[in-house]
């Protein structure tokens, strides 16, 4: 959790989501959802096109009314309140800056609307625009900055003026990758910086892994699970989640009166957790990056799973290389290990041996 976000009671949280639902005629675009955030918290909504993050968004801006539920913002019913006397700043993907107006003019604009002084709007304006690295910047246009300089006039527009929240919808999306993850640092500079509470939207988990304090996964019109980056990652609930976030392997299998788990072809894995009941079906998950390599005639090292199968596939990622194993029975299984020189890295066709430990293993919910 980040050091400004404060724990407290209900009251306290930045914002709460009691029951929030949302439905247009027949379509469902948000289940009723309870969700709060504490103050300073950074929370992200991630998922697939259509799950229901900009629904959820849409509501807490007061863009789009609740078909049920309520929404409190610091303890205070905001589910009917108009948006502009939310207090709640947005960043957008496209940015939405006016073209006509200069840069300064720009993040002035809340500040008017709200009748600030030009003497207040002066100090306002070139405080916002330090914080994002633009002074000197102040007379151009939108259209003479780069995308992450138009962004970062985004970002300053919003600051400016305070808000108890601050959203932001895909705002790295239109960016390159490079100029992206700069901006993630400083979005998250930025973010500690000012203490505020965020709730940004993103199609991109790795975003969503490296900047917050907790991510909501979205799926369905529902919250599929919501927790740490750590949580999301290494302890998913279901299929669904494994899946979305990093790279998985799934096998499926049955336990035996061993405890051990049957699986393709006959052979058994050691399994997480106290004794599994005998004949239950399981589906577990183990990451690529926690299987080791070993050579065929290598003793097998402190894994106590192993299995033996022919490379399928190698990609050389850089500093990583992925390999695909296939078993005789036609379990595929990738590994992900510290890159080597192209002539000793495993070719196809070459047989090798796939170590885990149980204990890296997570059980997960084959139907969520
Ligand atoms: N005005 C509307 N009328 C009918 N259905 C809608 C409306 N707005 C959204 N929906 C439906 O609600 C569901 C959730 O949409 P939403 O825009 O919240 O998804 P999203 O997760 O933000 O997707 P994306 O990542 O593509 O923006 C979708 O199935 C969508 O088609």
């Amino acid at each position: 959790m980040h050091k400004n976000a404060v724990l407290a009671g209900p009251s306290d949280h930045a914002i709460a989501l009691m029951g929030v639902s949302k439905t247009y005629g027949p379509v469902t675009a948000l289940r009723p959802t309870d969700l709060s955030l504490v103050k300073g918290e950074f929370l992200t909504l991630l998922g697939p096109s259509g799950s229901g993050k900009t629904t959820l968004l849409n509501m807490i801006a007061g863009a789009t009314v609740p078909t049920t539920g309520r929404i409190l913002l610091e303890g205070r019913d905001i589910t009917y309140t108009p948006p502009r006397e939310r207090g709640i700043g947005m960043v957008f993907q496209n940015y939405a800056l006016m073209p006509h107006m200069s840069v300064f003019d720009n993040v002035a604009y809340p500040l008017r609307v709200r009748r600030e002084s030009a003497k207040t709007i002066r100090e306002k304006v070139t405080e916002a625009l330090e914080r994002v690295g633009l002074r000197g910047f102040e007379n151009r246009k939108p259209r003479q900055l780069s995308g992450g300089q138009q962004q970062r006039v985004g970002i300053a527009r919003c600051i400016v003026y305070s808000p108890a929240i601050i959203m932001m919808d895909e705002p790295l999306g239109a960016l390159d990758k490079n100029l992206r993850e700069q901006m993630q640092g400083e979005i998250k500079r930025l973010h500690k910086d000012l203490g505020t509470t965020v709730i940004y939207v993103t199609h991109d988990q790795e975003e969503a892994l490296n900047m917050s304090d907790r991510i909501s996964l979205m799926r369905m019109g529902g919250i599929a699970q919501l927790g740490t980056p750590d949580e999301l990652y290494f302890r998913p609930r279901s299929r669904f989640v494994a899946e979305f976030i990093g790279e998985s392997n799934l096998i499926s299998g049955r336990i035996n009166g061993a405890g051990r788990m049957m699986i393709a072809g006959g052979q058994s894995i050691a399994v997480p957790g106290d004794e599994p009941c005998e004949g239950s079906e399981l589906l577990v998950l183990v990451r690529p990056e926690k299987i080791r390599i070993c050579g065929i005639d290598q003793p097998a090292d402190d894994g106590n799973n192993v299995l033996s199968g022919k490379v399928a596939s190698s990609s050389f990622c850089g500093g990583m290389t992925r390999v695909t194993v296939e078993t005789e029975n036609g379990l595929k299984i990738s590994a992900k290990m510290m890159s080597n020189r192209a002539d000793s890295r495993p070719e196809p066709g070459e047989r090798l041996r796939l170590c885990w430990s149980a204990v890296d293993m997570v059980v997960v919910d084959p139907e969520r």
